[in-house]
């Protein structure tokens, strides 16, 4: 059995108490390392002034973490800079927002470096090496520029937008040759493997069969969707514990009869959470009986707080929220309740099995496991309904949830007032298929079968002569 080797850029080490809320990658590939001997490489998450060239290493169960601090700069250019004020906004459709910058692509390449120089030492002939995230496209080049010559797979956790739009970032062409060093790329859907292999196909001249992908040097990649998915039973069975925290007890004890409608997402531009709250407006408007008798609580932590487009975006959510609250809130009710701390699994889990109708709704989004999250939470025989943007990567799979444009507001308000008057025939029937959806694909079927692929890759993984990306 060859050993795994993961790379991200944030690293989610078990928390020893068992009480810390695991990320979403960590729980996805929980599984995966108990099927192999484990190396997880990456970003330790600190800054530090004199980052050392060498990991640190901490050993917890059968995985060894490989920590790197970043530089100030590093983090800087690297992580606030390229990956998240260039990279993301292009890839979620949003030109207007992406600030290209030569000296933040550089420093986005030089970390890329100098994690493939400190991986490269502790690579074993027959590791399989498995990189996650847009942060870290040029990683293989580097490794292989190094001579590295493993099966080395890549899986892209957010959207990969239409060749027209990825070409209009500077450097997107050498970022799609330096791709196509992988053995295998995984994306979320079907549309993004097309998208990726367009583009691999227009701009670095790959020759294409299915999804196999041959480059000028001979060197095949395979471009395929792996829909990632989530731990179902553990989401379950958390969400069937009798609610016990403060948080759950004081918002059924501030419901009363009231329905629940809940959000739940990272502060981001991404995931549509102002333009949500404007729908949710005009459903009060246009159901004024609904006054007083639904609550719309939005869970928002904060996110990319050193990124100015985070920051307006803060700014621009308050004034909706304080808004909508201010011109439609009446003494005892409040419409929307917002809070932008992070939660706990297992609160969220009850706060789900308590919602009503579960309002997700990005402007594009790679998959979105909270949609994944609230079905898996409901109660069988009183299951809520799920309102899901067609941007989501989920709707290709959860083609049972009210699907909308979330860029009209009157659809979506319309949704939700469906979603509250569904019968509970519908709900449940909705349900069950959204459920089969998830049992099917969930997080262990996506972890073994991307990992299955990349181990029965046969092409050649040749040391490429050519110099790294960014020389
Ligand atoms: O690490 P951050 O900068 O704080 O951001 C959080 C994560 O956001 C992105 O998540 C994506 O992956 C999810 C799982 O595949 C997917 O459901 C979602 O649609 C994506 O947005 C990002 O890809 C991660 O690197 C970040 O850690
Ligand atoms: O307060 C919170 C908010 C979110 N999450 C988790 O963060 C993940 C968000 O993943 P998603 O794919 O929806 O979006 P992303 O933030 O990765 O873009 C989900 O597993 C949520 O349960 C959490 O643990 N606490």
């Amino acid at each position: 059995m060859p050993r795994l080797v993961v790379v991200s850029n944030r690293v989610a080490i078990p928390d020893p108490t068992g009480k810390g809320s695991a990320g979403g990658l960590a729980v996805a590939l929980k599984e995966a390392f108990q099927a192999y001997q484990g190396l997880w490489f990456g970003w330790s998450g600190r800054v530090s002034s004199h980052p050392s060239p060498e990991p640190k290493m901490v050993d917890k169960g059968n995985v060894h973490y490989a920590l790197m601090d970043l530089a100030p700069i590093d983090r800087q250019e690297y992580y606030n800079g390229f990956a998240n004020r260039a990279l993301w906004p292009n890839m979620h459709y949003r030109l207007g927002l992406s600030e290209f910058s030569r000296a933040d692509y550089a420093g986005y390449l030089r970390v890329n470096r100098s994690f493939a120089n400190a991986l490269g030492q502790m690579i074993r002939p027959d590791d399989l090496i498995w990189v996650h995230d847009y942060h870290l496209i040029p990683l293989a080049a580097e490794l292989r520029a190094l001579g590295v010559t493993n099966r080395i797979g890549y899986f892209h956790h957010i959207p990969w937008p239409a060749p027209e739009v990825f070409g209009t970032l500077p450097g997107s062409r050498e970022l799609l040759r330096a791709i196509a060093d992988y053995d295998l790329v995984g994306v979320q859907t079907d549309l993004d493997a097309d998208n990726l292999r367009r583009a691999i196909v227009q701009e670095v001249g790959a020759t294409q069969q299915g999804v196999e992908l041959t480059t000028a040097n001979g060197h095949q990649t395979r471009v395929k969707g792996f829909p990632i998915g989530i731990d179902v039973k553990g989401f379950q069975q958390l969400a069937r514990r009798p609610p016990t925290h403060r948080i759950v007890k004081q918002t059924l004890a501030s419901l009363v009869s009231r329905n629940l409608i809940i959000g739940v997402d990272r502060l981001d531009y991404s995931k549509g959470i102002p333009e949500r709250m404007e729908a949710f407006e005009r459903f009060l408007v246009a159901n004024p009986d609904q006054r007083g008798h639904v609550t719309f609580l939005q869970i928002a932590p904060t996110s990319r707080s050193e990124v100015p487009e985070y920051v307006s975006l803060s700014r621009a959510t308050s004034e909706t929220l304080g808004r909508i609250n201010g011109s439609l809130g009446e003494p005892g009710w409040v419409p929307i309740h917002y809070v932008t701390t992070a939660y706990p699994r297992s609160v969220l889990a009850n706060l789900y099995r308590i919602a009503r109708v579960g309002l997700v709704t990005p402007m594009r989004d790679g998959m979105n496991l909270v949609a994944k999250e609230y079905v898996a939470a409901q109660d069988p025989e009183d299951p809520g309904v799920l309102v899901l943007s067609k941007f989501a990567g989920a709707a290709q799979q959860l083609t049972d949830a009210l699907i909308v444009n979330p860029n009209d507001k009157f659809e979506v308000a319309e949704a939700i007032r469906d979603a509250i008057h569904m019968d509970r025939d519908e709900r449940k029937e909705r349900w069950r298929r959204m459920m089969k959806a998830i049992q099917d694909y969930d997080v262990s079927w996506w972890a073994a079968s991307f990992l299955k692929d990349l181990s029965d890759y046969r092409g050649m993984s040749k040391v490429r002569s050519r110099i790294p990306v960014g020389q």
